[in-house]
């Protein structure tokens, strides 16, 4: 939540050039509350799991947020009971005359496949453009984000050699962003992954800009300059646990798998693996859904448009 102190404070100086939020004492006196409205559009197969993780983190703020899910009405889920999916979820088509503050592209399993290969393809293509006009802010993760910089700026996504599997260290490429606000400037996110997106191509695109990166694990972050999308490439939503159950089921299927890296105390499969991406996880989803969702989405959703301005 933002500080509201007296313009002359010194701290009031020191804490806006380094970016922290001061709200003025006009803005403090007109800025109107509501819940706001969140969709998260689940790709991932174990859909329960994915919709715990993020409902983790994004109910670790103090906004009031209201949830949609929505799956895709073009694949049939065969690791989701039916069950399930009736109870809770929606389709686009019940959803596309809504608009919200805020949506959550998960990751997929369809990375090596061609983006137009995917059953869904078109559907999440028509989701993706309406997300630019109906949302005031869209979270990429993982495929999800592969799919969106491929779909709104060409970005292309390139097979690795070898599966990125692992925690790996990352390092903040932009100070004093708000999405990024709090970071250590060294932190970890696991990856799970087959293929990669290039650095140069997104350099290439004037709207976008890399926020943090890994040595090992390539580009992570990717912001539009406006804040209406982000991009990222890693799992900060994954349980402590998700990489070994991910290891097991490789393992016993005969897949090229390594142990994941930086994982395992001792690179030891039978000891618990510490949990080091926690206090990221929970900042990213705080940082967005705070600066920019909640502070600069616009009250009455219904004059939200691709051009609407931040709020504040
Ligand atoms: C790059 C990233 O974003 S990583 C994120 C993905 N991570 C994960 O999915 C981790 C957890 N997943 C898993 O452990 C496995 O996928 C399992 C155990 C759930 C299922 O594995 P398998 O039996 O080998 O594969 P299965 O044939 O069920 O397909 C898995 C998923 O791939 C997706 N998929 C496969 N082919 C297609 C296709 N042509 N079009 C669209 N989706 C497809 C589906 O989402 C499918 O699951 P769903 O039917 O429940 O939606
Ligand atoms: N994280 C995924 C990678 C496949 O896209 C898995 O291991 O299932």
């Amino acid at each position: 939540m933002p500080i509201k102190i007296p313009d002359s404070l010194p701290a009031s100086r020191i804490l806006e050039n380094e970016n922290v939020f001061v709200m003025t004492e006009y803005r403090a006196l007109h800025q109107d509350i509501r819940p706001l409205k969140i969709v998260i559009l689940n790709l991932m197969p174990k859909k329960i799991e994915t919709e715990t993780q993020l409902l983790r983190l994004l109910g670790n703020s103090p906004i009031q947020v209201d949830i949609e899910l929505m799956q895709t009405k073009s694949h049939t889920p065969k690791n989701t009971p039916s069950e399930h999916l009736f109870k809770f979820y929606k389709t686009f088509d019940d959803l596309r005359g809504q608009r919200f503050d805020g949506m959550i592209i998960t990751g997929a399993p369809v990375e090596q496949m061609a983006f137009e290969e995917v059953e869904y393809w078109d559907e999440l293509c028509e989701i993706m453009e309406w997300s630019k006009q109906n949302v005031y802010s869209t979270l990429h993760i993982c495929w999800g984000a592969q799919a969106g910089l491929y779909y709104h700026y060409g970005v292309n996504k390139y097979p690795l050699d070898e599966k990125l599997f692992g925690i790996f260290q990352h390092r903040l490429l932009v100070e004093n962003h708000s999405i990024t606000r709090g970071f250590d400037e060294l932190f970890y996110v696991p990856h799970s992954r087959h293929t990669t997106v290039s650095r140069r191509e997104i350099d290439r695109c004037p709207e976008l800009e890399i926020l943090a990166s890994s040595k090992e694990a390539g580009v992570y972050m990717v912001g539009r300059r406006d804040g209406r999308q982000f991009f990222i490439t890693g799992h900060s939503e994954y349980d402590r646990d998700t990489l070994s159950q991910e290891y097991f089921r490789d393992l016993e299927k005969g897949l090229p798998i390594h142990i994941p890296e930086n994982y395992f105390p001792h690179n030891d499969p039978k000891q618990k693996p510490p949990y080091t991406w926690r206090g990221h996880a929970n900042l990213l989803y705080c940082n967005w859904l705070n600066y920019y969702v909640y502070q600069t989405t616009p009250y009455d959703l219904e004059e939200l448009d691709e051009n609407t301005p931040p709020t504040v």
